[in-house]
């Protein structure tokens, strides 16, 4: 049986659902020859780590205590671990930088990124030099600066992040494929956000704007701020990962955002709780507004992302009802590429674009694509 150890930093809505979905496909896994096992689960103030690195991991029933504990919003240091093989830390960053130096070139390791902080960039670059594998869910550590990315994909085949765009949709592998075979993309256009798509499309059968926002929250679309949906910042770092596979070499500030709401509602200047408890309601009647205006054209409003002519840009667009984006209702994407062998006819990908189970299907799936890497 080939073992994959595993380190998991984050264990939100996204994380815990990885964690059921591995002890889930125990059987599947094993009859491709396969064990995943968890050395050591982090959330954003501790980490579980199993006491034999070599030798030990984190029995199902274990793994299911730690769900149960996350899902109540409660840190990982009230686990209780007496009586197990493992310890807890609270140097979670430290320790997963030395757990990679020790495990990178002997097992192997792979660092799964499933939490929603920048600050895992630093864990994620030192365990990719250390040889470990990564896999993201998490777009941060990939859309910081162009010298950050260019040291992050030195070692590209040890790196998947197929979960950062579309979440279980095939998109960046597709595109992968489509660059490996010398077909030229010209175009990408896509609705990329689960959580706007969602909106708009109840927005339009008449519910208001705050209720579904706070109801696309509860059903794991959304980021853990959903300012970062609104502002258009989570599109934006799906366009900025797709134009850098791409091959285009720019940061950030060269793709063009529309957000939803004004500055004054920034993150700096009202807190997350605020911002959905009276905040949000504000925004009612002008995104109403917006979308009323364009139903009266027959039209719909799609948060849209377009990569082009060296250029980015991703905000609301009118829309025909008809047209493949328009025709979007709740959650789904839908990505279409162009390219020399997709001229006229696009290759379409459409499907579930947000919500923790198909996250962490495409999560679970990255880190099975390693398994020739593993002894
Ligand atoms: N939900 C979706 O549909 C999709 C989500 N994603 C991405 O998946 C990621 C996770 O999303 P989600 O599960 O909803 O987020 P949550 O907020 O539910 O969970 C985030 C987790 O990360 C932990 N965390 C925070 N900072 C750190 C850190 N520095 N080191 C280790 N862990 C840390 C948090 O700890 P604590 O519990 O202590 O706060 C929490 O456990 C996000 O980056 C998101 O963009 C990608 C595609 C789709
Ligand atoms: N918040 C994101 C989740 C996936 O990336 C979205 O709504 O699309």
């Amino acid at each position: 049986m080939k073992r994959i150890p595993v380190l998991l930093l984050g264990c939100g809505g996204v994380g815990q659902r990885l964690l059921d979905h591995i002890v889930s496909c125990r059987a599947i896994h094993s009859q491709q020859g396969l064990a995943l096992s968890v050395v050591g689960v982090c959330d954003s103030r501790s980490m579980l780590l199993v006491d034999d690195l070599q030798n030990s991991e984190f029995s199902d029933v274990f793994l299911k205590e730690i769900c149960k504990v996350k899902s109540s919003e409660s840190s990982l240091s009230t686990v209780s671990h007496f009586g197990r093989p493992c310890q807890i830390f609270n140097n979670p960053t430290e320790l997963a930088i030395d757990l990679s130096a020790s495990l990178g070139g002997s097992t192997g390791l792979v660092v799964v990124d499933c939490s929603a902080s920048s600050e895992t960039l630093q864990i994620l670059k030192k365990s990719v030099a250390f040889g470990c594998c990564v896999v993201m869910a998490n777009k941060k550590p990939f859309t910081s600066n162009i010298e950050e990315y260019e040291e992050l994909t030195l070692h590209f085949r040890r790196i998947r992040y197929e979960s950062t765009v579309g979440a279980g949709l095939p998109v960046i592998s597709s595109v992968t494929r489509l660059l490996a075979s010398g077909d030229p993309i010209t175009r990408i256009v896509g609705s990329l956000s689960g959580t706007l798509g969602y909106v708009m499309s109840e927005i339009e059968i008449g519910k208001p704007f705050s209720e579904v926002v706070l109801f696309a929250k509860s059903l794991g679309y959304t980021e853990p701020d959903p300012r970062d949906d609104l502002s258009g910042m989570d599109v934006a770092r799906k366009a900025l990962i797709l134009s850098r596979l791409l091959g285009w070499k720019i940061d950030m500030d060269s793709v063009q955002v529309e957000s939803l709401y004004p500055d004054e509602m920034g993150p700096h200047l009202m807190n997350t709780e605020d911002f959905l408890g009276s905040g949000l309601a504000l925004l009612n009647v002008i995104i109403s507004e917006r979308v009323k205006a364009a139903l009266s054209k027959g039209n719909v409003l799609r948060y849209v992302c377009m990569i082009e002519d060296s250029r980015c840009r991703v905000g609301l667009q009118e829309l025909s009802k008809e047209s493949a984006l328009g025709r979007l209702r709740g959650s789904d994407n839908v990505v279409e590429i162009y390219s020399r062998c997709y001229k006229d006819s696009p290759l379409v990908i459409q499907g579930a674009g947000a919500g923790n189970d198909t996250t962490a299907a495409g999560v679970l799936a990255d880190i099975i694509d390693f398994q020739d890497l593993f002894k």
